[in-house]
């Protein structure tokens, strides 16, 4: 069983096989922040204003690039949607990999080193 821990210390690989319907639902068991919603994983992280929504938006950007795992963002003034998935697996139809998952893991640590600094 991966944990959250054991996800965030690996590093995306270029993906071909999607996870089975199992094994998204062992990963999810360990990120249980995340929901499944159109064959993505879908998180909404939350802020005091926007300022603080948007200075997650850059935190997370290194880490997006330095994965070239790249998800689809929603941002409002109280909240950042993200959404991941992989294009390349099931013959490039798409689906979930591990890396998903990983980048998931990642931006979670983010967040709550974020949430922990400006939390008074
Ligand atoms: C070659 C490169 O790794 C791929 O095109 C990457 C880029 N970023 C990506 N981001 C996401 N979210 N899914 C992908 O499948 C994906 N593929």
């Amino acid at each position: 069983m991966s944990s959250a821990a054991d996800l965030r210390l690996q590093t995306c690989r270029p993906q071909t096989s999607a996870l089975s319907a199992a094994e998204v639902a062992t990963y999810l068991q360990a990120l249980p922040d995340w929901q499944l919603q159109d064959g993505k994983i879908v998180r909404v992280y939350t802020f005091q204003n926007y300022y603080r929504t948007l200075a997650f938006v850059n935190a997370i950007a290194y880490t997006i690039h330095t994965e070239d795992h790249h998800p689809e963002l929603v941002i409002t003034y109280k909240q950042c949607v993200v959404k991941y998935d992989t294009h390349s697996v099931n013959n490039g139809q798409g689906g979930l990999s591990l890396n998903d998952f990983i980048c998931a893991a990642k931006l979670d640590a983010i967040y709550a080193q974020s949430v922990a600094r400006t939390a008074s």
